[in-house]
């Protein structure tokens, strides 16, 4: 996926311009900003949920790709879209079988997603008895579940313990050296240092910085918190 000179927002109303970045095979991009700097905004009109306002957007896929197009991308939204009167294990099944797998591959994928995210021992409950940060396991598993070429996560870490944002990412992490495409909004710099290997960085309403993390920090002894601290100083 490439972009150029694009900007994004509502109506006529620009919430971030001048983004020039692309997705590529491999990468693990850690999208960062401040709250309201317009990273849900940007994840939505990837994703096609909203419309851009100016510039180019393109999405390249290999034609010899069999998949189905819903196995391509992994989308969790920040807000839980769920199907509510069912139950942990149903919502998670759904991925896979939109996707195109079979019932007995769906139901290995959607487990092995289930123990990732540690709500195996909750898949009888209805999905509408589980707290804020269970009802997020449940939507990162049916998209995890889903096998998909790229991982679009909007906060993906928020409502979960430590120890279960590790594995997720160590998850992803295995899944871009695989050559799958990671994109991940997320507060926790610490996490995302660890993990992921490039920086989109957003504020002011303008894409500030694109490249390897090494990169953003190399003119400094900072690290990935400092750094964007300091950035935010200056702007
Ligand atoms: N539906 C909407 N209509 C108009 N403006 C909106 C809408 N949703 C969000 N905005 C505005 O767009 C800007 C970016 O919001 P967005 O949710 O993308 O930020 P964010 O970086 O994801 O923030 P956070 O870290 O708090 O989740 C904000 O100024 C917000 O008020």
């Amino acid at each position: 996926m490439t972009t150029n000179q694009l900007a994004i927002g509502y109506d006529q109303t620009k919430v971030v311009t001048n983004l020039q970045f692309e997705l590529l095979e491999g990468d693990f991009i850690a999208l960062v900003g401040a709250n309201g700097a317009g990273k849900s905004t940007l994840l939505n009109s990837l994703i096609g949920i909203l419309p851009t306002v100016s510039g180019e957007l393109s999405w390249e896929f290999d034609p010899h790709h069999n998949h189905n197009p819903m196995t391509y991308v992994g989308f969790s939204p920040q807000s839980q879209l769920m199907d509510w009167y069912t139950t942990v294990y149903d919502n998670v099944m759904l991925g896979p079988l939109l996707a195109g797998f079979t019932k007995k591959t769906a139901q290995q994928k959607s487990e092995e997603a289930l123990k990732l995210l540690d709500i195996y021992q909750l898949r009888n409950n209805p999905v509408d008895h589980l707290s804020g940060g269970q009802q997020q396991r449940v939507q990162i598993a049916r998209e995890i579940a889903r096998d998909p070429d790229i991982y679009l996560l909007d906060e993906p870490t928020t409502g979960l313990d430590i120890e279960t944002a590790e594995s997720l990412f160590t998850f992803l992490n295995q899944k871009a050296k695989e050559g799958r495409i990671v994109l991940t909004s997320s507060h926790d710099l610490t996490l995302l240092d660890k993990y992921s290997d490039k920086i989109l960085f957003i504020d002011e309403g303008k894409q500030q910085f694109f490249g390897t993390i090494t990169d953003f920090i190399a003119d400094s002894n900072l690290n990935l918190r400092e750094k964007y601290l300091k950035e935010r100083e200056v702007k």
